[in-house]
């Protein structure tokens, strides 16, 4: 069996987005049938054409000034020439974002929809998260998966007196490894539905 290759491109300037990251890609491989390419921004520049050929791409990046980092930018902005200008090649691929911060809200919603945004622009669907409401009843509490309450993407938080081997939480890496898991499964569907319902197909039956 082909095996659909999922990649994960991350900043990580502390190494607690990279925590979230690693979290990410144990999600992505509880799934048969795909693998995981986990590549930070640094090492873009030898690995287009394995992004190119990726059936999805799960960003991530921490949270500076209420944005993406500036190496992640600086990778985005990149993929101008060497995605979009050379065909759109990310065109149809599934998209992803995850994020930590110091703050529990941080602005991180502000760096999930820099990646929307920019996925929106590669012509990449979004895949958010499907997690029910959490930490935010009498019952609710900081061990519940999804305890800051994002749902367009997978938010962490690390305290920044604290190293990456404490922080983020395990609450916080669980949400990442479902999002992980949900890319992998949405990935599969999607690939093995274009299969069966060919998209000149689907514009014939349109017409
Ligand atoms: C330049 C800079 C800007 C930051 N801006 C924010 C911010 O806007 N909101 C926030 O909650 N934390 C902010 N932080 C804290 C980081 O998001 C936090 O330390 C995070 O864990 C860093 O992730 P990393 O270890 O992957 O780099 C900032 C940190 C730095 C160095």
């Amino acid at each position: 069996m082909i095996r659909q290759s999922i990649a994960i491109v991350y900043h990580s300037g502390y190494g607690h987005t990279g925590r979230q990251a690693e979290a990410v890609k144990a999600g992505v491989e509880q799934v048969d049938g795909v693998e995981a390419l986990l590549l930070t921004v640094d090492k873009v520049d030898r690995h287009w054409d394995d992004l190119n050929s990726a059936q999805a791409i799960i960003f991530g990046s921490p949270t500076y000034m209420g944005a993406v980092s500036a190496p992640f930018k600086a990778f985005q902005e990149a993929t101008s020439n060497a995605v979009l200008a050379k065909g759109y090649l990310w065109k149809d691929k599934i998209a992803a974002g995850f994020t930590t911060s110091g703050s529990r809200s941080g602005d991180k919603l502000s760096t999930l929809m820099q990646m929307v945004v920019f996925a929106a622009q590669h012509g990449m669907h979004w895949v958010g998260l499907d997690l029910p409401p959490a930490n935010c009843s009498s019952t609710g509490s900081e061990e519940d998966m999804n305890r800051l309450g994002f749902w367009l993407g997978a938010g962490a938080q690390a305290n920044t007196d604290e190293g990456p081997e404490t922080a983020p939480p395990a609450s916080d890496l669980a949400t990442a490894r479902y999002l992980g898991r949900r890319v992998a499964l949405t990935t599969l569907q999607f690939v093995r539905g274009r299969r069966a319902i060919p998209f000149e197909h689907a514009i014939a039956a349109y017409d």
